[in-house]
């Protein structure tokens, strides 16, 4: 590559301002992105350093009069540098400015100074820390003596840190000692509390199963056998997942490097978070999407200067700057969450993959029900599987029971409660048992099914359910097929046919018509959108302050209540009809790890699934909880369709407050795109998409599909040099969805 593009100083606001710069002839083959180099800068004769954020042919201004770079500022690529180059990877593969990627990978420097209240805290029994003060006393020590003596005098055990520095002269230098002597500690608020003393930190606490200590071993040979294919734990719930993950990590940081866990944010509760805390103690911390900027880059300082060893946290927890990465595990691996849904739209396991590929880290995944994606890799041996198929300890897995919701029409039960599951309720309630109902959250429009036959319409193209639009018009969210809503079945002549809705709040008020008398809490987005509204409902659950806890799929991830011995998903259908290539693997997902939530405790449990569609695979697999067998069904149809992860679809969401423009530019964008398509690239659409107005903003879907990832970020690259000069079309904002994981 001839050309370097060159960002000066990425401290600043305007990170897409680069420079353009002649690589020399000693350079060339080895200057990589990330690399710091030296420049000549302005006509000063002024020397800078910057960071190399693009290699590239295309000289963008006059060749003469590039000016050539002077030299590397550094040997190899430090870590800075490799953030930026994920930040390049980023926006090649997922598409954005270079200041969205950069700005998703490094945490923006506090601007405006925030009012952050951090405490002081001793970090050592009482006794401990009087012996130590008796120590520094001696020593004359007589900053840290003022600040150990105050925190013995304090009864609350803790105290504000700018109180400490004004009023006890606390410097920056000496709260540093005091917590190299592991004396005390300084946290901010919001951020988890470590709840465990040091002395209770147990490095063992379990002898691992043969089964989980097998997995170790091999993962921890391969890696240092330079093997650094991702692994793929597939692991039963209460299998031991977890246990394994701690051990690897455990590994890691004996060889002095450190490890990035990944969990969705809504299992980043303090149950899991706790478990780290025992194994590892002062050197976990924590991320959550709660946390203002300021503590976010706070505690990524923490971790670049090696104050914590393990940071957990949601999909952005991934750029923790940590200088010697040495793993990144991603629990739960499936889970829509780790796809961004901001520009880049990153898949945080992908990213991850990249970042380790960097810094020599290893990966892994682990899932009860791995994502399609992930274990065709396995199969392919991208990545290496590994199985846990039993619970720990022997526990029963979950019964299921599968209740065809067509019958109870026939037999006149209307209600949301099939008579299996009111029968399996009424017992648990009698014997004091716990049961959790949810609703498979819906896709975003309804869809049209049968209520006699359980025939969903589907489009003809694209194998995916409509959705019911205003006045009746039924549409594909991938090709954009219309027709308008049947007024009898065309399978089987019945009129019961119509849209599919349902509530969590109709079916709280169901279940306190059916049983009077039980006490019901409700969790949904209305009733967790007050700060601690969640956790509040969790507590109050797991308290037993209530015998019944209605929520959407919320309720059924990654919490653990003991008390339930009886789970009912009271209507499969809502995500398996939502409208999109995912939704069968989502509903097989959904209903598995809700059955998993039955019989926790000693007491076994049981899920009772409520369907339209018995016969469908994803019912079938999920109530057998056979994996495999849902797996085969679901890549045959991926690749029947062409949809990821047989082939990549690229969505390009088209977004203008003015509709008719939008109408127009969807129609124009795609005539521009045929211009310019490969054989191998299919084009659908333009369509609407599945949420086709949001907050006034008129959206748009067009979609390309190929096999090859290469031809699609090509296609993308191309697009995104030509956009600027289409009049029509730079007055819409466009943003890619690379292998789209969730409805838009
Ligand atoms: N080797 C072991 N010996 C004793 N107990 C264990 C062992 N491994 C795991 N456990 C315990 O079994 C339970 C389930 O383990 P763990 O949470 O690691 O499983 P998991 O597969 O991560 O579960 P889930 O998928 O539901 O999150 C935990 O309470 C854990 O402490
Ligand atoms: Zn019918
Ligand atoms: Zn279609």
């Amino acid at each position: 590559m001839k050309f370097a593009n060159i960002i000066v100083d990425i401290s600043l606001e305007k990170l897409d301002r680069t420079f353009q710069y002649r690589v020399p002839e000693e350079l060339q083959g080895i200057l990589k992105e990330g690399m710091q180099v030296r420049i000549p800068f302005g006509n000063g004769g002024r020397t800078l350093t910057g960071y190399v954020l693009e290699l590239t042919d295309t000289c963008e201004w006059d060749e003469k009069k590039l000016k050539p770079i002077l030299g590397l500022a550094e040997k190899g690529i430090r870590l800075e540098g490799q953030l930026i180059a994920l930040a390049a990877w980023m926006r090649r593969t997922y598409g954005s400015t270079m200041n969205q990627a950069l700005k998703t990978v490094l945490p923006v420097k506090k601007s405006v100074q925030e009012k952050i209240s951090r405490k002081v805290r001793l970090a050592v029994t009482r006794e401990e820390a009087e012996a130590a003060l008796a120590e520094m006393e001696r020593k004359h020590q007589t900053a840290r003596v003022r600040i150990i003596k105050a925190l013995l005098e304090q009864t609350v055990q803790d105290m504000d840190y700018a109180a400490a520095q004004k009023e006890l002269g606390l410097t920056a230098a000496t709260a540093r000692k005091l917590m190299e002597l592991g004396l005390i500690r300084i946290e901010s608020d919001t951020i988890f509390r470590n709840p465990v003393r040091p002395s209770e930190v147990q490095a063992h606490p379990f002898t691992l199963y043969p089964a989980q200590q097998a997995i170790v071993e091999d993962v921890a040979a391969r890696a240092a056998a330079g093997d650094l294919r991702p692994s793929l734990i597939h692991g039963v719930t209460g299998s031991g997942k977890t246990e394994v993950y701690m051990e690897l990590i455990a590994a890691v940081l004996e060889q002095g490097k450190e490890a990035v866990v990944l969990i969705p944010e809504i299992a980043l509760t303090f149950q899991t978070v706790l478990r780290f805390y025992r194994r590892f103690g002062d050197q976990v911390s924590i991320i959550h999407s709660k946390l203002s900027a300021g503590e976010r880059y706070d505690q990524f300082e923490r971790a670049r200067r090696g104050e914590v060893k393990v940071m957990i946290g949601p999909r952005s927890a991934l750029f923790t700057p940590f200088p010697r990465l040495g793993v990144i595990v991603i629990d739960e691996e499936h889970e829509g969450s780790y796809k961004s849904e901001n520009a880049p739209r990153y898949h945080a396991r992908e990213a991850a993959i990249e970042r380790a590929r960097m810094c020599g880290a290893f990966v892994v995944l682990g899932s009860a029900t791995p994502s399609v994606d992930s274990y065709e890799r396995t199969k392919e041996g991208l990545y290496r599987l590994y199985e846990l198929p039993l619970r720990v300890e022997n526990r029963a897995m979950p019964e299921t029971e599968v209740v065809d919701l067509r019958e109870e029409l026939r037999m006149g039960n209307r209600s949301i409660f099939s008579a299996r599951l009111k029968e399996l309720m009424e017992d648990r309630l009698r014997k004091g048992e716990q049961i959790m109902l949810f609703l498979n959250r819906r896709g975003y429009a309804g869809f049209v099914s049968c209520r006699a036959c359980g025939h969903v319409i589907k489009c003809p193209h694209c194998d995916v359910s409509l959705s019911l639009h205003h006045g009746g018009r039924m549409v594909c969210h991938y090709c954009g097929y219309q027709t308008v809503q049947p007024k009898k079945c065309p399978s089987c002549g019945s009129a019961y046919i119509g849209a599919f809705r349902a509530g969590t709040q109709q079916v709280a008020e169901a279940a306190a018509k059916t049983f009077p008398g039980a006490r019901i809490l409700r969790m949904d987005f209305d009733t967790t959108r007050q700060k601690g509204g969640y956790e509040r409902i969790l507590e109050a659950f797991s308290k037993k302050q209530a015998d019944i806890l209605v929520g959407t799929q919320m309720i059924v991830k990654g919490h653990d209540f003991p008390g339930v011995t009886l789970v009912g998903a009271l209507a499969a259908d809502l995500s398996l009809y939502a409208g999109d290539y995912r939704a069968a693997e989502r509903t097989f997902q959904l209903l598995v790890q809700a059955a998993g939530r039955a019989g926790r405790g000693t007491t076994p449990g049981t899920a009772v699934i409520q369907t339209y569609s018995p016969d469908h695979y994803s019912i079938e697999t999920a109530a057998d909880q056979d994996y495999k067998a849902f797996f085969e069904k679901e890549m045959a149809f991926r690749r029947m369709m062409n949809y990821p992860p047989a082939a990549h679809l690229m969505a390009l969401y088209l977004m203008s407050e003015d509709e008719e423009a939008l109408n127009r530019g969807a129609v124009r964008l795609k005539a521009l795109a045929m211009s310019h398509t490969r054989q191998e690239i299919a084009l659908i659409g333009p369509s609407d998409a599945g949420l086709s107005k949001l907050k006034d903003v008129y959206r748009k879907v067009l979609y390309l599909k190929c096999t090859e990832m290469n031809y699609l970020t090509e296609w993308k690259g191309w697009l995104e040099a030509v956009l600027p000069k289409e009049k029509q079309l730079s007055t819409f904002n466009i943003q890619f969805d690379m292998d789209p994981v969730n409805p838009f």
